[in-house]
């Protein structure tokens, strides 16, 4: 359907707001000068599509400047490194990252104003459902400012701890960041955790107090807050309503005023940083780029340093907030490229794009992603598992966090062994596999890595080295051979009321974790440092901080490497036969808890069969738990009515031989969930 067609099609909806300056529009394009002007956003009604205004939006501007269309409507050229600056929205999980980013879009007239713009740049169906932000997202924004024309990229980006690789990242191609603080909870774990690796940056820092309109609202408190930690003046805070859109100008003048333009040069040989990539199944690799130098252009050649590998640009442009081609991309701004990249390995995050025999110093790269929690990943039927690693290649691309590595299992067979940044990561992945990919898997109980210290020349050549990590349990080397076991450390967080801190204190000890500072953030709240195992904070952790806390806490952790400890591999047996993939390593004191609470959870959760089934848990050949999963029976003696004992008696030996029989050769089927649920305390 053409664009006027569109129109056309839905002239009754689109005109309900002005009815003259829309059926100009429809009719006469061209003709529709002061469209623009008027706010266009505002006469739209909800069943236009981002996508669609987006495209009639820009057409509409060069209509309104030039003559007639073509593809590449807008000129990025005439935007000087001075008019252009590069930010992200940072804040606490829920502070109002995406809402602040749709009241962005909205005003400087990106995206229609209607009541459908929830949180859209939260694209994916799981950020949807999870009304969480997953993946940072980049949208350009045009803005008029004391008459001058510029070019604003914002980076919205997760908040949960688990993405707080995707933060690092999207920071790498910004000078600035807005720093979203919620004006009823104050300023939380993750907003520390922000603002820390915003520092670190040597970013600009533009703090907000955002939802005031909230009647709980105490912008002033947080205020105060905010200064007597980050040292911040309090007359330099914005206070706004992204939902209301109160304030929201104000954040587009101080982007401007207060964020430097990046550092560039348009003549200087080109040099753009990867910073992020997907793929789309029909176009291949599309990798976003940031711009540092120089002009990268539609139809040239460009060179990956890393790899040296030479690629085509076949497009080349930005995101508006969907993809708009352009001709070309130049010094400072931010855009995506795809070229004829089609392998998903090629697409390094932090590589540097240049021209061919150019002499350009790379940029240096990013801190690889640390993966805290690993799981085995395996097809519900082995003749799936060529699906399953396509999918896998291709989804681990749209996420350079997650780790991968080839693994085994006699009772699944051929998979993956793949490392996450903590269990929600570990569980969006899972949740996309499924939806984007359509696969069917099944997922291993998650552990962390330990590593162990192995003894004896022939031991330790044997394993590759004297240390060793664990990533699967079942490879834990037999005790006999190991000097030392270590286990990862994490510092984590806590921010909350101090009238909880007798329970956190409880619970954090409970959890093995060592309190290393504590901090008055003012008269009604405490910030608490504490160094835990990360193997102990893994699961239900933060549900138990939640929940001892009224669900005032806020937890985030970072990784604080590795401290020696006394561990021990936990087995676990059903009718006598051990399954490696629900084989645990835990601190000693935990051994017998551990393994009394999964064996419970494998009795709820193995339906019962013809046979008996005996669950236990042990340590080497010690049976630290059992429990007893009771066969299904049926009454073989209701069809003897009254007549002689022994003949009842008979059948009955006969049905408990039958049960002994089946138990020695039945199948246990262990359901998928079972590996997640065992973990759940
Ligand atoms: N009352 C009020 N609610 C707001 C405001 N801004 C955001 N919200 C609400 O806060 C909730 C979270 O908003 P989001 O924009 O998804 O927060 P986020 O920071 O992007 O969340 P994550 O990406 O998951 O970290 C939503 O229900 C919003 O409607 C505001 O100014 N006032």
């Amino acid at each position: 359907m053409s664009l006027q067609h569109f129109f056309r099609h839905n002239a009754q909806r689109v005109c309900s707001a002005c009815k003259q300056l829309h059926n100009q529009a429809v009719i006469r394009p061209h003709r529709h000068q002061s469209a623009v002007k008027h706010g266009l956003p505002q006469l739209f009604s909800d069943v236009i599509h981002a996508h669609n205004f987006s495209k009639w939006f820009f057409r509409q501007r060069r209509f309104a400047s030039s003559g007639p269309p073509n593809k590449y409507s807008v000129d990025l050229s005439q935007f000087p490194v001075e008019n252009i600056r590069n930010f992200s929205i940072i804040a606490h999980v829920d502070h109002g990252k995406s809402t602040l980013a749709d009241r962005l879009l909205e005003i400087t007239g990106t995206i229609p104003k209607v009541p459908q713009n929830q949180q859209v740049l939260d694209r994916l169906q799981v950020e949807r459902e999870r009304g969480i932000t997953v993946k940072a997202q980049t949208a350009s924004l045009i803005h008029t400012h004391n008459g001058q024309s510029y070019l604003l990229n914002l980076i919205d980006t997760p908040g949960h701890v688990d993405f707080h690789y995707e933060v690092s990242r999207s920071l790498a191609a910004c000078q600035g960041v807005l720093l979203l603080v919620d004006a009823n909870q104050g300023v939380q774990a993750q907003t520390v955790a922000n603002f820390t690796l915003a520092l670190e940056s040597d970013l600009a820092i533009v703090p907000v107090i955002n939802k005031i309109d909230l009647k709980a609202a105490q912008p002033e408190v947080v205020a105060h807050q905010m200064n007597s930690i980050f040292g911040i003046s309090t007359d330099e805070i914005l206070k706004i309503s992204a939902k209301k859109g109160t304030g929201v100008w104000d954040i587009l003048t101080a982007v401007i005023e207060r964020i430097p333009p990046p550092k560039a040069d348009a003549s200087q040989p080109m040099k753009a940083l990867l910073f992020d990539s997907w793929y789309d199944q029909y176009r291949g690799v599309i990798a976003n780029i940031a711009v540092g130098d120089g002009v990268i252009t539609k139809g040239e050649k460009v060179v990956c340093m890393s790899s040296k590998k030479v690629y085509e640009v076949h497009e080349i442009g930005f995101m508006h907030p969907t993809p708009l081609a352009v001709e070309a991309l130049y010094a400072g701004q931010v855009g995506y490229i795809i070229t004829n990249m089609r392998n998903t390995e090629e697409a390094q995050i932090g590589d540097t794009f240049c021209h061919e025999r150019s002499d350009v110093q790379a940029h240096p790269g990013f801190r690889p992603a640390k993966a805290m929690v690993f799981a085995g990943l395996f097809p519900s039927d082995q003749s799936e598992f060529v699906a399953l690693r396509s999918a896998v290649e291709r989804l681990t691309l749209n996420d350079s966090s997650v780790s991968l590595h080839s693994d085994s299992s006699p009772a699944l067979g051929q998979g993956f062994r793949m490392g996450f940044l903590g269990l929600l990561h570990l569980d969006v992945f899972c949740q996309r596999l499924e939806q984007e990919f359509n696969t069917s898997f099944i997922v291993t109980s998650p552990n962390v890595p330990f590593k162990v210290k192995v003894k004896g020349a022939k031991n330790i050549k044997e394993h590759g080295g004297s240390e060793v990590t664990i990533l699967n349990p079942c490879h834990m080397p037999n005790p006999s051979v190991i000097e030392e076991y270590q286990e990862p450390m994490v510092k984590g967080t806590i921010i909350c009321p101090d009238q909880y801190l007798g329970s956190v204190t409880s619970l954090c000890l409970d959890r093995r974790g060592l309190i290393e500072d504590q901090l008055n953030i003012d008269n009604t709240r405490i910030m608490l440092i504490i160094r835990f195992p990360l193997n102990e904070i893994l699961v239900d952790f933060f549900d138990d901080l939640k929940s001892v806390t009224s669900g005032y806490a806020s937890f985030d952790y970072e990784d604080a490497g590795y401290e020696i400890s006394s561990l021990v591999k936990v087995d676990f047996m059903l009718n006598g036969s051990v399954v490696d993939e629900l084989a645990m390593i835990c601190h000693t004191t935990r051994a017998r808890d551990t393994a009394r609470r999964v064996c419970e959870k494998l009795r709820e959760t193995i339906p019962r069969q013809q046979f008996g089934i005996i669950v236990q848990g042990a340590v080497r050949s010690k049976i630290l738990a059992r429990e007893d999963i009771r066969p299904f029976r049926k009454d073989v003696t209701a069809k003897c009515y009254g007549g002689d004992i022994s003949r009842k008696t008979k059948l009955l030996k006969r049905q408990a031989e039958g049960k002994k029989k089946m138990r020695k050769i039945g199948n246990i089927d262990v359901p998928k969930d079972a590996f997640i649920k065992v973990l759940k305390r």
